[in-house]
Order: C-alpha cells, then structure tokens, then sequence
C-alpha cells in the first residue's frame, strides 16, 4: 500500500546567497501492507510529519521514490497528485481541520461533493457513515457544538467518505482524554477489521502505537530497525 524507496529530505531556507540546507530525512526505506496498522513514532523534530507530508504527496522528497497503491507518485504534477490523493488517501488532524460553518453531516459531505456526487447519492452517503461513526444523533450539530472524540469522528467520516483504501493520521488522538481516545483507537481498529482499511499513525502515545500490527521509530530522520519492519 506504502512503498518508500531510499528517500531523504532536505529543507532549503534563506535567499539564494545565505541559503541554509536543514537535513531532515536519510535513506529511508519501509513497506505497509494493505490492511495493515502501522504506527511512526519518535521524538518531536525527528521527522515524522515531513514524512507523512511526503507519502501524501505534499512535499517531493529531495531524492527517493514513493509509490501508493503500487502507483509511483514522485514526479506527479499537483493536478493529477490532487485528483489521487482523493481518491486513494483520506487524513486525519489532531486539530480535526473541520470547517466551523458547516454541520457535522455538511462536513462529511463535502469531499462527495467535490467529486461530482449526485444529491441522492451524498444523502445515502453521509447517512451511512454517520452511522458507521455512530453520530446519528449528530447530522446538524456544528463541530462547535460536539465534544473532541465527536469531532474527531467526524473528521474520521469526512476521511472515509470516499472510500480511500489508505488513511494518514498524525496524532489523531493528541487532543482527546483518555477514554474519548480508547473508543477512537477501538473505531479505528473496527474500520481497519471491517473495511480493510490501512491506517499510518504519527504517535507519540504508546496507547496508539499499541493497536498497530507493526511499530516504525525514526530517529535523527534515520528509520531504526524497529520491531517486524520489512525493509524493501
Ligand atoms: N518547511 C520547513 N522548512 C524548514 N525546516 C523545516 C520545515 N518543516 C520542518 N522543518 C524542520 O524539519 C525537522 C523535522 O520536522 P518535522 O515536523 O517533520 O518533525 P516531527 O517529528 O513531525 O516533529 P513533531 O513531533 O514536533 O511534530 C525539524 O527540525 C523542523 O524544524
């Protein structure tokens, strides 16, 4: 599902004259599996979220390849990124990143109606995944109006709405209490067991890295030998 082939990263900051190079990732190589929970830890500026940046496609590695889905994605244009990452990549915020005008069910919409969904399908849509997420209560509340775990499912729905095989989380749990966080991590794995999704978690909360089938740990932007990693 993620191929990542010796990619490494480096920031360019500054003018032309004064540039300085912020070395970020090296040679990093991984693998996960369809229907696989992966979790990345490590310490705060290792790296992660330039990497997650990376397998989404938001930034181009300095060298190396990724491939989603067994599709190589590293020279894509944004255009034809923006279009893939819609349908294969859905993502997940410790912020939530809900749009604050729009209700809950209005949220969820909105990627069916980016992709040119008809009404009668969308209704069908957001109904379902409500459901799935358990908010049926909720269609028209506004995220103003939900607790964290409520938002956060919320987001979960707006991320799987169109049926993505992949989701990118970082920190997903990071704004929840605890027990709001155990019943997001039990979505989680429901979603991942039912619908085969594969899920790649940015953590920095052992809890979160307990549900994953396999742990990543990158440190200094090096990826350690970590527990079951597969290198390509
Ligand atoms: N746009 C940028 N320009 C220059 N340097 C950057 C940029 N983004 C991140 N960095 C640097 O790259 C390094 C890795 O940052 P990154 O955000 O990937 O780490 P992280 O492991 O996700 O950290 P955290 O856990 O604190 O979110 C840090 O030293 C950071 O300062």
């Amino acid at each position: 599902m993620i191929t990542i082939k010796d990619v490494s990263h480096r920031y360019t900051m500054g003018k032309k004259a004064k540039e300085t190079v912020v070395p970020v990732l090296s040679h990093i190589n991984f693998h996960v599996q369809k229907g696989e929970i992966v979790s990345l830890v490590g310490k705060s500026g290792s790296g992660k979220s330039t990497l997650l940046h990376i397998i989404g496609g938001f930034i181009k590695p300095s060298s190396g390849e990724v491939a989603i889905n067994g599709t190589e994605i590293t020279s894509w244009d944004e255009g034809r990124l923006a279009d893939f990452r819609l349908q294969h990549i859905g993502y997940i915020f410790q912020n939530f990143q809900l749009i604050p005008s729009m209700t809950a069910a209005q949220n969820i919409e909105l990627p069916l109606i980016l992709n040119g969904t008809s009404k009668q399908i969308r209704n069908q849509k957001v109904a379902d995944m409500l459901r799935q997420v358990e908010l049926e209560a909720y269609p028209h509340h506004y995220p103003s109006e939900l607790s964290g775990g409520q938002q956060q499912r919320v987001a979960i729905a707006r991320a799987l709405i169109l049926d993505p095989p992949l989701i990118l989380a970082d920190e997903p749990t990071g704004s929840l209490d605890s027990d709001t966080e155990a019943e997001l991590l039990a979505l989680i794995q429901k979603l991942n067991k039912q619908n085969g999704i594969t899920f790649f978690l940015i953590t920095h909360d052992q809890e979160v890295a307990a549900i994953a089938d396999r742990q990543l740990e990158i440190k200094d932007g090096q990826m350690l030998q970590a527990k079951g990693v597969m290198p390509v």
